[in-house]
């Protein structure tokens, strides 16, 4: 997959093309990462990208055109989706990522100060996603976590095709517990059963607590979630512990 950034910050990627297992799919070759900076495009020469608001108000508007000539730039290079991260955008779901995941390319849009002027929204951009209800300094950080979970989900960058499966949100459900050494904690001991060697009995459990969890902190997780008769067995068990 090969991913372009337009943003006035390109320095900030390389918390993820230079670490973990995003950077190491980076060396291994299975995505690539270029920044555009919209600054290279502004036609004046103090390289001015923004102005202030028509109709008053406070801050700075990031001017269509230099964001224009950087996605037509990245667009020379690769015909790839153009998404620009914002709080008016739709949520990013694990099912949005898995989406994304399938693409051979993607151009990430990465507004400062105010926002964009929403002409070069109308012109030039394929989708809006939002991280989340809450606002941020600008679209760098929600463009690298898009990219992580999208990254995650690209085969072979985990290494073990599993894990990205056994990812919490990638069978619907919120995350078991986990628990590593040592058996007791501060007076806490790893669950028996997870000891037991009775991987039967261990991926039950797991499941267990992922629907109870899930019922307890996100009931409307389950709600658009279509149960398997297991589930809905460990479900009914578990809502009648619950009202005991
Ligand atoms: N939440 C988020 N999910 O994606 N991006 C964010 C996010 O907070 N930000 C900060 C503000 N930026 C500039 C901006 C301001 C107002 C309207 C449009 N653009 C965008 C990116």
């Amino acid at each position: 997959m090969y991913i372009q950034a337009v943003t006035l910050f390109g320095e900030m990627f390389r918390s993820i093309t230079e670490h973990g297992v995003t950077g190491r799919a980076l060396q291994r070759g299975l995505w690539q990462f270029d920044a555009v900076n919209p600054r290279q495009f502004a036609d004046n020469k103090l390289g001015y990208i923004d102005d202030r608001p028509f109709g008053g108000g406070p801050g700075m508007i990031m001017m269509a055109e230099p964001l224009q000539a950087a996605i037509h730039a990245a667009k020379s290079q690769q015909n790839g989706r153009v998404i620009y991260l914002s709080p008016q955008g739709a949520p990013l779901t694990h099912r949005k990522a898995a989406e994304l995941a399938k693409l051979d390319g993607l151009i990430l849009v990465c507004g400062r100060y105010e926002g964009i002027d929403e002409r070069l929204l109308t012109s030039s951009i394929d989708e809006e996603i939002s991280i989340g209800d809450f606002v941020v300094s600008g679209g760098e950080l929600p463009a690298m976590m898009l990219m992580d979970a999208v990254l995650r989900l690209i085969p072979g960058v985990l290494g073990d095709a599993d894990s990205a499966g056994q990812d919490s949100f990638a069978n619907g459900l919120l995350d078991c517990p986990h628990y590593t050494r040592p058996i007791e904690f501060q007076g806490m001991a790893v669950p028996a059963v997870l000891r037991s060697g009775n991987h039967a009995l261990i991926a039950e459990w797991r499941l267990e607590q992922a629907l109870r969890r899930t019922l307890l902190r996100r009931p409307d997780l389950l709600a658009e979630r279509e149960l398997t008769p297991e589930e809905s067995r460990l479900l009914r068990k578990i809502r009648q512990e619950e009202r005991d």
